[in-house]
């Protein structure tokens, strides 16, 4: 039996691409292959620095993913541009007069959050922190441009991309009989329009950090929506609003406009993702909550 497990533990398997060998060649499942690879790299960090120093826990996991991506995109990718959370150069925003970041004239851009919810990350126990890798191109027939993305949640032994898209979430037993609708919302730091729009529709908050992770929950039917505003960048949703919607969700604007990838400026402040049966409703109640023009 031991003799067994160990010559099956020989067998090369899917796991086995990239640990030595070449990463996948399709986009998508490079996506997933590489978030999983800076997942792992963050759970090592984890275990390396412990909890004692919050903040060193989290500028090394920042380090560590951010490097690890880098190194690999560079690698496998290298006729690509990137717009990292944790590239200064890549992710400033471009004024008329100043020379334009190459992402901006390419055709392939890579955008990636290296470790979206830090602060979760550096709390011990919490498993509500994510890896996002997105790939927009020029060319996409997605409306949002994202022809791929991957979101790791290395502490929930669980990865969601485009590649095997998450079959759509059923429609909740309570929101079907006419019960509490459930919207994501940031644990630390809900912005106060959110809390005023469940308390009109007649929804529950469930609080969670990460805009990966609070996608994920309504990508997988946890929750029925994430609503967001107030601030955020083009890193904090790319990836996840890929996912959400090669799975058919609902995502754009608060307005309901589509979201935009790989802008000038990279502040995405407000989103939506939904099942698409809620997006009308939800729409509707948002208007009152638009920010003033
Ligand atoms: N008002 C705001 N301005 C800028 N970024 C914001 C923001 N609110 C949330 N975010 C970013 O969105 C991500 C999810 O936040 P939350 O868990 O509070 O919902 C975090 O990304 P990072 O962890 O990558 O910094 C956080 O920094
Ligand atoms: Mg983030």
């Amino acid at each position: 039996m031991g003799e067994q497990t160990k010559t099956s533990a020989r067998i090369a398997g899917p796991r086995d691409a990239g640990e030595g060998g070449s990463p996948p060649v399709i986009d998508a499942a490079f996506a997933r292959w590489l978030a999983d690879r800076a997942g792992q790299e963050l759970l090592r960090v984890r275990a390396e620095i412990g909890y004692a120093d919050p903040k060193a826990l989290k500028a090394a996991g920042d380090q560590a993913a951010h490097d690890l991506l880098k190194t690999e995109l560079a690698r496998w990718r290298p006729a690509d541009a990137v717009l990292s959370e944790e590239d200064e150069h890549s992710r400033v925003a471009w004024q008329e007069g100043v020379a334009r970041p190459d992402r901006l004239g390419a055709s392939r851009v890579w955008i990636v959050d290296p470790l979206d919810g830090t602060r979760e990350f550096s709390e011990e126990g919490r498993t509500d922190w994510a890896v996002h890798v997105a790939l927009w191109t020029a060319d996409s027939s997605n409306p949002a441009c994202l022809a791929a993305g991957a979101v790791a949640m290395p502490a929930q032994h669980r990865t969601f991309a485009t590649d095997k898209p998450p079959a759509y979430p059923p429609m909740p037993l309570e929101s079907a009989t006419g019960g509490a609708i459930r919207i994501a919302a940031s644990r630390t730091r809900p912005p106060a329009f959110v809390t005023a729009l469940a308390g009109e529709i007649g929804a529950e908050l469930v609080p969670m950090g990460s805009a990966g992770v609070k996608i994920a929950a309504v990508i997988s039917g946890e929750a029925d929506a994430y609503v967001h505003a107030g601030g955020q960048y083009e890193w904090d949703s790319a990836a996840p609003v890929a996912v959400a919607l090669a799975t058919g969700l609902h995502a754009s604007r608060i307005d309901g406009t589509p979201l935009a990838y790989n802008q000038g400026d990279p502040k995405l402040p407000d989103l939506v993702v939904c099942r698409k049966d809620l997006a009308p409703r939800l729409l509707a109640a948002l208007q009152k909550h638009l920010p003033t023009q």
